[in-house]
């Protein structure tokens, strides 16, 4: 049981054992925490600041670049790289993975991360967040672009901060998802909502409908039964919420219940989804799977997917059990032919009273 007023130093020492590698790791996450205090001042500075408009710049992904997004990545790798915790950090920002160089401390975790979740709120005054995922390093090796394509399971912890009317930390370590609000009185992260449990059950999903005929039928029959509501085969109305950066969206699932879809689709069927899996998928599935729900591409757990790039994408399915599970189901249907109706041989493709083209 925490106290009222446990900040997230203390909170950390009694849920992490004190061995040597668990005191780094807390050690790692205060100094993330860190990062995210100077990025939420920084953030909240909002047209006050000049830090607000777009640069000539694009990432690695092909994204023209917000100034946060640059201003955000620098706050990250300059507060992390110094306290001698990291062998080396992967970046939405950055093309390859930067190691911590030869001449300074070395540590034993990779942080893979995304500075600036969302970052097309940021012109309009809309929420946004950073989303962080920490591997534990099993060589004492200078990493490679290879040391960080490991499963989501692999993460020793894994955390959000959501730059909202407040700022929040949301972060777990494998012993539940837990998170803290920050105090700006004190600067202190404290603990305000420990333990938080993503309900089995909702009448609330969040999809960009705009993106509707490039969905697979698995998801096109999900949110049309979503749609029908109480007179459809649900029998119940939904709820839709987008607020278009994945942070609010999960946040908003973790307080209350709700499934979140950014599935695979045919825009660019090369590409398996929209969100990146080492910086976004896979940090947000260890989070709603601490707190009781469940995290999918709607074909295998997310956690299970190997990563084959650093910048690799994925389909992403997650929230409250009992619509993820639903959800994978109608992709088994889909792709065993389960779902498709039943159509007599009289009357298929090769009958003979198909009718002759017109
Ligand atoms: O603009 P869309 O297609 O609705 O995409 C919104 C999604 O893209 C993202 O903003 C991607 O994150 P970045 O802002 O870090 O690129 C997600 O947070 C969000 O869910
Ligand atoms: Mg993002
Ligand atoms: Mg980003």
């Amino acid at each position: 049981m925490f106290k009222a007023k446990t900040t997230l130093s203390k909170f950390l020492i009694e849920q992490l054992d004190g061995n040597a590698d668990s005191k780094n790791l807390s050690a790692l996450l205060v100094d993330i925490a860190a990062a995210i205090k100077a990025i939420s001042a920084v953030v909240s500075r909002g047209a006050l600041g000049d830090h607000l408009g777009t640069l000539e710049t694009e990432n690695v992904q092909g994204e023209q670049q917000k100034k946060l997004d640059v201003i955000t990545n620098e706050i990250m790798l300059r507060q992390c790289e110094w306290g001698g915790l990291l062998a080396g950090m992967v970046s939405e920002e950055l093309e390859d993975a930067f190691v911590v160089p030869g001449d300074r401390p070395r540590g034993a975790y990779l942080l893979s991360f995304d500075p600036l979740d969302g970052s097309s709120n940021i012109d309009v005054n809309a929420a946004v967040g950073t989303i962080f995922s920490i591997l534990h390093q099993r060589e004492a090796t200078t990493p490679t672009t290879a040391s960080f394509l490991r499963p989501g399971r692999e993460q020793v912890a894994a955390g959000y901060a959501i730059y909202g009317p407040s700022t929040m930390l949301v972060m777990t370590v494998g012993r539940g998802t837990h998170g803290f609000t920050l105090d700006r009185e004190t600067g202190n992260f404290v603990l305000t909502h420990p333990d938080l449990m993503v309900p089995a059950d909702t009448g609330e999903f969040a999809i960009n409908v705009s993106n509707e005929r490039f969905w697979e039928p698995p998801v096109m029959r999900y949110v049309t039964e979503c749609k029908a509501g109480r007179s459809g085969v649900r029998e119940r109305d939904f709820n839709m919420r987008w607020i278009a950066a994945m942070v609010a969206d999960v946040h908003r699932i973790l307080m209350r219940g709700g499934v979140y879809l950014y599935p695979r689709d045919n825009r660019q069927p090369l590409r398996a989804g929209r969100l990146r899996l080492l910086y976004e998928a896979a940090p947000m599935a260890m989070l709603i799977e601490q707190a009781g729900g469940l995290a999918s591409t709607g074909r295998q757990r997310l956690s299970d997917v190997e990563p084959e790039d650093i910048h690799q994408r994925c389909s992403v399915i997650l929230g409250s059990r009992s619509e993820v599970e639903r959800i994978e189901r109608y992709h088994r249907e889909h792709d065993s032919g389960a779902d498709r109706p039943y159509i007599s041989p009289l009357f298929n493709e090769r009958s003979l009273y198909r009718p002759e083209p017109a």
